[in-house]
């Protein structure tokens, strides 16, 4: 595998090159070689092992520009899954969320996911029953501790106000475009080259060493049930919806009880920018929920395996939800439908 990986042989090359002494044998001749030869693939074999093609240029096999060619062309998009909510508490079903989606996108053979974000909302949000941010962030923080690429991030529950969803992805977008703008100075230091200056020793830009980094995109990542909540009237505005679909777009994991497909077909905004939205069937339906986590710890029921462990021992020892926490917030409206209601009284 590891010979493999160096000398970037393609599984579809070694099926072409197959013979008699098996696939590791034909990337072996190519790895040894550290060449195409002329001659014939593998003829720098010392044991004969590779010599099965004479000259794969007469039968069309001139393989190291296809090769270099084929890599071009397979160059995938790099994505950041961003997945905001209240995580109140995080569920194992948010983790998989994860997971889902960067397998599905990674199918596509379009995406390259490099990084998944997890934000907890705001205690601005006024959701019933929702615990303090600092509670929910240090549970979601204890869950992705064995996760090497999906953090937690503590921007939009830091502010003192709600922030709408459409603004949580500017901030991280703009986010990843400046650590993508590093200064040519940062950039040179990194590659260890030397600062080029002209003839009155003014910095030259190094084309070969700028900062010509291709960002990352940010897609939102959710549940099908906040992709069904954008037409509940006054809670989303329409152009946010319309930036988070056609600017960014969506990957959508299903849900029970939720019939995405259906309601992206009545929606108009949805329906013209469906090709944006991933819909990610999860075949081994599990119908975890926060609210279920909830309703299981206050009635005293375990929600082992449900939440990871981690999470569970720091809920154990803050002895966090019970009935009282449930009324956190209750009769007060939730943040969005006072914000929209107020801009668009109608
Ligand atoms: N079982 C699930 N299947 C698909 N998506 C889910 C599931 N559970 C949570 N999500 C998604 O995870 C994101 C964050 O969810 P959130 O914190 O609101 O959890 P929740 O379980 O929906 O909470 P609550 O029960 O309190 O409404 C949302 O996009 C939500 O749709
Ligand atoms: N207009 C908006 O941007 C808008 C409206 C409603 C909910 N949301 C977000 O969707 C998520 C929903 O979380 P819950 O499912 O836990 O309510 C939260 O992160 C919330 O901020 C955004």
């Amino acid at each position: 595998t590891c010979k493999l990986h160096v000398c970037n042989v393609r599984p579809w090359l070694l099926v072409r090159q197959r013979h008699p002494l098996g696939l590791r044998d034909s990337a072996r001749s190519y790895s040894e070689a550290n060449t195409w030869s002329k001659n014939g693939i593998g003829t720098h074999n010392a044991n004969g092992a590779g010599d099965f093609i004479s000259n794969p240029e007469a039968i069309g096999l001139n393989l190291w520009p296809p090769v270099r060619a084929m890599e071009k062309r397979t160059e995938r998009t790099e994505v950041v899954l961003l997945a905001t909510g209240s995580f109140n508490p995080v569920t194992v079903m948010h983790l998989r969320l994860f997971e889902l989606a960067r397998d599905h996108l990674h199918e596509t053979g379009k995406y390259k996911v490099v990084k998944g974000i997890i934000s907890p909302v705001g205690d601005a949000y006024k959701k019933k029953g929702l615990l303090e941010a600092s509670h929910r962030l240090a549970m979601a923080e204890l869950a992705t501790k064995n996760t090497d690429w999906v953090e937690v991030d503590a921007w939009e529950c830091s502010q003192t106000e709600w922030v709408e969803t459409v603004r949580v992805m500017r901030h991280h977008q703009q986010k990843l475009e400046a650590e993508c703008q590093e200064s040519p100075e940062k950039v040179a230091h990194r590659k260890g080259h030397k600062r080029k200056r002209d003839r009155s020793c003014q910095d030259v830009p190094d084309l070969n060493c700028s900062n010509r980094k291709v960002v990352p995109q940010i897609r939102l990542l959710c549940g099908a049930d906040v992709l069904e909540s954008m037409s509940v009237p006054n809670l989303w505005k329409d152009e946010d919806v319309l930036e988070i679909i056609s600017r960014f777009g969506v990957v959508c994991i299903s849900r029970l009880g939720n019939d995405i497909r259906k309601f992206i077909y009545e929606s108009d905004i949805l329906w013209k920018h469906k090709n944006n939205i991933h819909l990610v069937e999860e075949w081994i339906s599990n119908d975890i929920s926060s609210t279920k986590i909830r309703r299981a710890l206050r009635r005293g029921q375990s929600v082992r395996y449900l939440v990871p462990d981690a999470a569970l021992e720091y809920i154990e020892k803050h002895e966090l939800y019970n009935e009282q926490s449930e009324e956190k917030n209750a009769g007060l409206s939730l943040e969005p439908f006072k914000r929209n209601c107020f801009s668009n009284p109608s």
